[in-house]
């Protein structure tokens, strides 16, 4: 129907590219790739080794993945992220990273007595950004910037099983506002919006980045600690008080709701389920409103 050279031109007309990989990584062909708003140009690579023009990380990636499909006889599909600069010898097109799908076909002849793929690279970075944006609207509370209560929920869960596998201690820190209702009744809510919004922003400068800071609801929040024990967790559940009343009494508010009250539960063995653990920590967060709020508690374990 086509004539070789009409085929040719066809080819080289895909917008997205198409390189012919061989298994030792050279780079045996590349065909099409025109639209240069998403695409670099390629052309200098061909007859080079991916171990010539990318770094040994990516290259050793690259060649897993041609390997892989190769050995499954199928399409594999990947995903992966490159940045212009990551590979040496391309030419014009975009300057930010890319995100790729790459779809890697093996093929059904050798080339230069070696086996081969067809990889064509699909710029999926648009995709990608609104995926990890989806994700950020579900796990993130926009108000504080925390954490929500679903994803802390979800690295409860995660942290429980790793903590009855390896009996590494974990900590549960929940925590509360004094008198909040006080505070909007009188200065209103957009008032106590800022408040939660100015707890959240001393949560995050606070909490190690291993722990897990989320607003739990209304004025609740919570402060997830792996490998730390109830010593460790109450000193860092004060520091956060001291800190968060300090900020508070900074804020010009009638010096109505300036403190938190804070509940802190370490996992047991003897601990069934999640609630277990949260239960044990609102019972010290009452203890601690009890007291005369402004303090942390823990219960004491039978
Ligand atoms: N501004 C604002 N207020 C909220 C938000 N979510 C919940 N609240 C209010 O937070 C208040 C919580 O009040 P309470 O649970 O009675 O607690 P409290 O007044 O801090 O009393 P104690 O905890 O006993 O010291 C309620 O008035 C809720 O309406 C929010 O997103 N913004």
């Amino acid at each position: 129907m086509f004539s070789l050279k009409q085929t040719q031109a066809i080819l080289t007309a895909l917008p997205d590219p198409v390189f012919i990989l061989t298994r030792s990584g050279k780079y045996a062909n590349i065909l099409g790739g025109t639209d240069t708003r998403y695409y670099h140009n390629g052309s200098a690579l061909i007859g080079r080794f991916f171990s010539e023009v990318l770094v040994a990380e990516k290259a050793n990636w690259f060649m897993q993945q041609i390997a892989l499909a190769l050995q499954s006889g199928q399409m594999l599909v990947v995903e992966y992220q490159l940045a212009g600069s990551d590979v040496l010898g391309l030419e014009d097109g975009p300057d930010e990273p890319i995100w790729f799908e790459g779809r890697i076909q093996p093929l059904a002849f050798q080339i230069d007595g070696e086996d081969a793929v067809l990889w064509v690279a699909s710029n999926i970075t648009a995709r990608h950004q609104l995926q990890q944006r989806l994700l950020h609207l579900s796990e993130v509370d926009e108000l504080s910037h925390l954490y929500n209560r679903r994803k802390l929920r979800s690295q409860l869960d995660s942290q429980f099983s790793l903590f009855h596998r390896h009996q590494t201690p974990c900590s549960l820190l929940v925590f509360d506002l004094d008198f909040f209702k006080q505070l909007n009744d009188a200065c209103g809510h957009p008032t106590g919006d800022c408040v939660i919004e100015a707890v959240g922003r001393v949560c995050l400068q606070t909490v190690r980045e291993e722990d897990l800071a989320a607003r739990y609801g209304g004025d609740e929040f919570a402060v997830l600690m792996p490998h730390t024990n109830t010593q460790q967790a109450w000193s860092l559940a004060d520091r956060l008080r001291r800190k968060i009343q300090h900020v508070l009494l900074q804020m010009d508010l009638p010096q109505i709701c300036t403190s938190i009250s804070g509940g802190i539960s370490e996992f047991l063995p003897s601990d069934e389920k999640v609630e277990t653990i949260i239960q044990r920590a609102d019972r010290g967060l009452y203890m601690a409103k009890n007291l005369g709020r402004n303090r942390i508690c823990c219960e004491h374990p039978d």
